[in-house]
């Protein structure tokens, strides 16, 4: 089903959606009706984000969560030391010997505060190597974007299954529990956990009606069931820490469902970019996919944000990515091929942090090529960074200290010195 944000309705059995009311006295085939709301109540109309679920049983029915023993790299919160104004970046992570599956491979890198302040945003990376067999997961925390980068993942959601592979996007709404499969074995990737609003499209301002991710183009899933009974475990990530008990059926068990709260996916290459014809290398802010604002406006609490490829054609200008210290911290990532203010050092799978008033932009050998480039238009293809760029500081874990790159500072020694005289 298409379109962003729109009010969806949709059933995997004929008659399981009651017309006309939410909860009738006695839904059909004895389905459970069930409220899913990820705003307030009283949110205004055009926030307003609920849905609601016909389920085999009601969620409500399940054993006391205890503290989850597994995935001791995901959320684990973070380094309590002052925060050292440093840039830093990761090389793209490894698969682990012993095969893990999509929840226990993720490892939480960065975060800004804690969860129960419902603002900010973590960054977490995943390699699984094994299915996810009965057991899902939740997030209670936060919305997650889920951005694959080696591997096509299949989403098993409440609420519909999403096949996504490197290129394209899923985005989970907070309390909407899935497990994900890998139809290629293997599989890496980058989650972003917005705690705070929800995402939505950016305004567009002067661009007009259309522009960017145009909302045509995410998809939602139809309704989809499994009807499995014995152990399942339920792991739910709450306050920054995880949780589990175990159900004695699938949760993924939801026969139809109607409204507004829904995961859906995106694929990036739709993204409608734009760019200047004239001179200069715009804000980036022009390559955002989704916002997610805070209180203070226009000052996002999380924009995703890509590097799609594209057209170069400014006049005498320098075109990569300016030298820059910004108020706004920036998390990066690389699905595919390579980044233009980035020679080195930043392969697909890798992660970078410029946190706010970090002093950064080209490396050396990408400010020298750039400036001494003919400027010929000039596509660039064969790629794909995004960015996870926020007004709240980005802090690394304890595992994100220990493996960072220890020479990122290398990437901008040895500028020559401009002559005035
Ligand atoms: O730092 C980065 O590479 C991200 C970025 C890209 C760009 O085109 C302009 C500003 C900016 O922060
Ligand atoms: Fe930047």
């Amino acid at each position: 089903m298409t379109g962003f944000g729109n009010h969806f309705a949709t059933e995997a059995v004929a008659g399981a959606l009651p017309e006309g009311r939410n909860s009738p006295q006695k839904p059909a085939f004895g389905l459970y009706a069930e409220q899913l709301s990820g705003t307030a109540f009283t949110a205004p109309r055009s926030e307003n984000r609920r849905s609601w679920l016909y389920r085999l049983r009601p969620s409500a029915a399940h054993p006391p969560f205890r503290r989850y023993e597994g995935a001791d790299l995901f959320a684990p919160g973070t380094v309590d030391a002052p925060l050292a104004p440093n840039r830093l970046r990761w090389s793209p992570m490894g698969y682990d010997d012993e095969d893990a599956d999509w929840l226990d491979s993720m490892v939480t890198m960065l975060a800004s505060h804690p969860p129960e302040s419902q603002s900010g945003v973590a960054v977490h990376i995943y390699r699984a190597s094994k299915d996810m067999e009965r057991r899902a997961f939740v997030s209670a925390d936060g919305e997650l974007i889920v951005i694959p980068e080696q591997g096509r993942v299949t989403l098993l959601t409440e609420m519909g299954r999403i096949d996504l592979k490197p290129g394209e996007i899923a985005l989970v709404p907070r309390g909407v529990r899935f497990r994900v499969t890998l139809p290629d074995g293997k599989a890496r990737g980058y989650v972003a956990e917005n705690h705070g609003a929800p995402f939505r499209l950016p305004d567009l301002g002067p661009i007009g009606a259309n522009g960017l991710a145009n909302p045509r183009d995410f998809e939602t899933p139809v309704a989809w069931f499994e009807d499995v009974e014995g152990d399942f475990e339920l792991v739910q990530k709450y306050l920054g820490s995880l949780w589990s008990t175990n159900l004695g059926r699938s949760p993924l068990d939801v026969v139809a469902w109607h409204g507004n709260l829904a995961p859906c996916k995106y694929d990036l290459s739709k993204f409608n970019t734009i760019n200047t014809v004239s001179f200069d290398h715009p804000d980036p802010s022009i390559f955002t996919v989704l916002t997610s604002p805070s209180d203070m406006p226009g000052t996002a609490n999380v924009d995703f944000v890509i590097f799609p490829p594209r057209w170069m054609v400014a006049e005498d200008t320098f075109r990569p990515p300016w030298f820059h210290r910004n108020v706004m911290s920036e998390a990066m990532g690389l699905i595919h091929g390579a980044y233009d203010a980035k020679a080195e050092g930043f392969a697909p799978g890798a992660l970078s942090l410029h946190n706010q008033m970090a002093g950064h932009g080209p490396d050396v050998e990408s400010w020298r090529n750039a400036s001494e480039a003919e400027l010929k238009p000039h596509k660039i293809e064969d790629t794909m960074a995004f960015m996870v760029e926020s007004r709240w500081v980005f802090r690394p874990t304890e595992f994100a200290v220990e493996t960072a790159q220890s020479d990122y500072d290398e990437a901008w020694s040895g500028f020559p010195k401009a002559q005035v005289e």
